[in-house]
């Protein structure tokens, strides 16, 4: 089953809280977070003390994506704040399998991150540790960006490489993900759609969810 993941990203920011108990209602597996720093992308969001704000308002996983340099220091407020997954950039982390294992070691699932045009090379051995593979399928830093083509073969590599080794390990993927592509990135082999502007751009949640069922 192929879970949903809207991103607060393109949500009323001043209505966070009203935000996510709509896109509870209207059925969403997750929310997707995104925590911008200004440096590892042109952009700045939110951390980990309005997440934590948040979190008494949803009993949706949070789901954590990191777009900072120097994820470390993101670990333990995160797990504080109640975050149920985090996954951070292979671009922005030199010592990846140390980050790894204190996400987990936090209590927390870890993921990795790939910008579009990052090779798959580059996560071969950490597939064997972490429990997702988020792949970018835009350039990180803003919701609202069109589809990067290419990506939908990097999810069947990057599909056909788990089942290969038999590994447990699931495929996000993240970035102008709408109705019309979520079908084919399933059947790809992706694991959890984020969508931003395709469910909070939209008067209606509900259907919007349904409509990338
Ligand atoms: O990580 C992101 C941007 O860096 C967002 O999760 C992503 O862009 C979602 O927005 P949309 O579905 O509108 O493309
Ligand atoms: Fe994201």
């Amino acid at each position: 089953m192929v879970k949903i993941a809207p991103s607060l990203l393109s949500a009323d920011f001043a209505s966070l809280a009203e935000e996510l108990k709509d896109i509870e209602r209207g059925g969403a597996d997750l929310v997707h977070l995104d925590i911008m720093d200004g440096h590892f992308v042109p952009n700045l969001t939110f951390g980990a003390p309005i997440i934590k704000a948040l979190r008494p308002h949803t009993n949706l996983t949070f789901d954590a994506h990191l777009m900072v340099y120097h994820p470390e220091n993101y670990v333990k407020p995160l797990a504080d704040a109640g975050v149920n997954m985090v996954s951070f950039h292979v671009e922005a982390a030199p010592h990846a399998d140390r980050i790894v294992h204190m996400i987990k070691d936090a209590g927390m699932k870890a993921g990795i991150v790939l910008n579009p045009a990052t090779s798959l090379s580059t996560v071969d051995y950490l597939l064997e540790i972490v429990d997702y593979v988020l792949l970018m399928s835009v350039n990180p830093g803003f919701g609202g960006q069109k589809f990067i083509s290419y990506t939908m073969d990097k999810v069947r590599s990057l599909r056909s490489m788990i089942s290969e080794r038999h590994l447990n390990c699931q495929i996000e993927i993240d970035g102008g993900v709408k109705a019309e592509n979520a079908g084919k990135l399933a059947e790809a082999g992706a694991d959890i759609l984020v969508a931003g502007s395709a469910v909070f751009g939209k008067e209606d949640r509900k259907a919007a969810i349904a409509a990338l069922r």
